[in-house]
């Protein structure tokens, strides 16, 4: 396992997660983007890749220097203008690059479309028309559907292009598109994000990325520009599988310091004191902090929706049936989301599930 003292500073903003061996080389790494996308030089990353099978895993810092608009004339495509999609698309096009966009619900695209978006009728059209294609799309079925179904990602895609699935999906689905992408001839890779939707409006999520090296290298300052680091993992599932341990450990979270700030409250405890308390302590965490006192008041703006928070248990729980690994905690955890879900919560942030503990939903 990489630790913290393998983080070595590469450039003024660069930095990356090395074996010993490689930590040395690393200081001359710099990703630049000068071309369009079939002539992008490699020579720019060949200090560090004699070193890629030593890696372990592989991060970067977000750099501001690869995102000047001049240096971004690659055309990219984004399927699935969502949530999250919305202001990942938007900080590509504020930040200079031709953007193709495409959703199943068409006037989602129109603010984006005002703000310099181009816009293509199906997924085939865009990956037609762009070098690199991002989709952003609910659950697996979609994922597949969007990219392999009538009029698809893949039905336009070809030599020389590059498909980027940033949804949450289970390593089987990835895999699964990432063959009929590359049976095309296109490259593919997965990188599913850590972070909700006021990240993703800053430009500071985290991608979890695996697949195709070259994609990888190529797309890095446009995952630069929605995000603030990105980890290489690998073969395609690897990015799938560390996006729903880690969803998996968040949903557990916040079904236990749901029983909490109802115990609280229950025992005579002022629960906003509560969060004060954990927010100083070995336990805090941000996500306790930014959502506590909305759920005291009973209020779950939606960020990340609940539907897709128990999506994500559910694949997770999937992922640990596959290997034999006990996760009795995240099972339980998926049962209050079900149970969320099954009263109409499914839209709301995922932290509704703390009204499934509500003594008014169990009856
Ligand atoms: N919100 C969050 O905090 C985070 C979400 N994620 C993950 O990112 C993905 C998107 O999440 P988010 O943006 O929040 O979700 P939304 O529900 O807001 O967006 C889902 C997107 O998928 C599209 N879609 C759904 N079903 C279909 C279908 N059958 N065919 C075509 N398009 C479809 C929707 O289109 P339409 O507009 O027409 O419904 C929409 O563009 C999910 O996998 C989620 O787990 C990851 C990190 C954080
Ligand atoms: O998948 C959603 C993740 C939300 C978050 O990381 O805050």
């Amino acid at each position: 396992m990489a630790t913290a003292s393998s983080l070595v500073k590469a450039t003024n903003t660069h930095y990356c997660l090395l074996s010993s061996t490689a930590m040395a080389t690393c200081s001359s790494f710099r990703p630049q983007l000068s071309h369009r996308f079939r002539s992008i030089p490699t020579s720019s990353f060949s200090k560090i890749q004699p070193f890629s099978a030593s890696l372990r895993a592989f991060s970067a810092q977000a750099s501001s220097s690869t995102s000047k608009a001049d240096e971004l004339s690659i055309r990219v495509g984004f399927l699935g203008i969502g949530i999250m999609g919305y202001p990942m698309a938007q900080n590509l096009i504020k930040a200079g690059c031709d953007v193709t966009v495409w959703n199943r619900t068409k006037s989602k695209c129109d603010p984006l479309i005002s703000q310099g978006a181009k816009y293509k009728p199906s997924p085939e059209e865009v990956t037609a028309a762009c070098d690199v294609t991002f989709s952003m799309l609910a659950d697996p079925e979609s994922a597949v559907d969007v990219a392999c179904g009538n009029q698809g990602a893949a039905s336009g895609i070809g030599p020389g292009k590059g498909y980027v699935d940033v949804s949450t999906v289970d390593a089987g689905t990835s895999k699964l598109i990432s063959g009929e992408i590359k049976s095309t001839g296109a490259s593919f890779l997965e990188a599913p994000v850590s972070g909700s939707k006021r990240p993703a409006e800053d430009g500071q999520l985290i991608f979890l990325t695996a697949g195709d090296k070259s994609l990888y290298e190529t797309v890095s300052p446009f995952l630069d520009i929605m995000g603030k680091s990105r980890f290489y993992l690998g073969d395609v599932g690897n990015g799938a599988a560390m996006k729903l341990v880690v969803n998996m450990v968040m949903g557990s979270m916040m079904a236990t310091f749901s029983e909490g700030l109802l115990l609280s409250e229950r025992v005579g405890l002022d629960p906003n004191v509560l969060v004060e308390v954990v927010s100083q302590g070995a336990i805090s965490a941000p996500m306790y902090s930014l959502k506590g006192p909305t759920m005291i008041k009973s209020q779950y703006p939606t960020a990340f929706p609940l539907k897709h928070q128990q999506k994500d248990l559910r694949l997770a729980l999937g992922l640990a049936e596959s290997v034999s690994q006990p996760t009795p905690i995240a099972a339980a955890a998926n049962e209050l989301y079900k149970v969320a879900k099954s009263h109409g919560l499914g839209d709301d942030d995922f932290s509704a599930v703390i009204e499934s503990l509500k003594a008014k939903l169990q009856s």
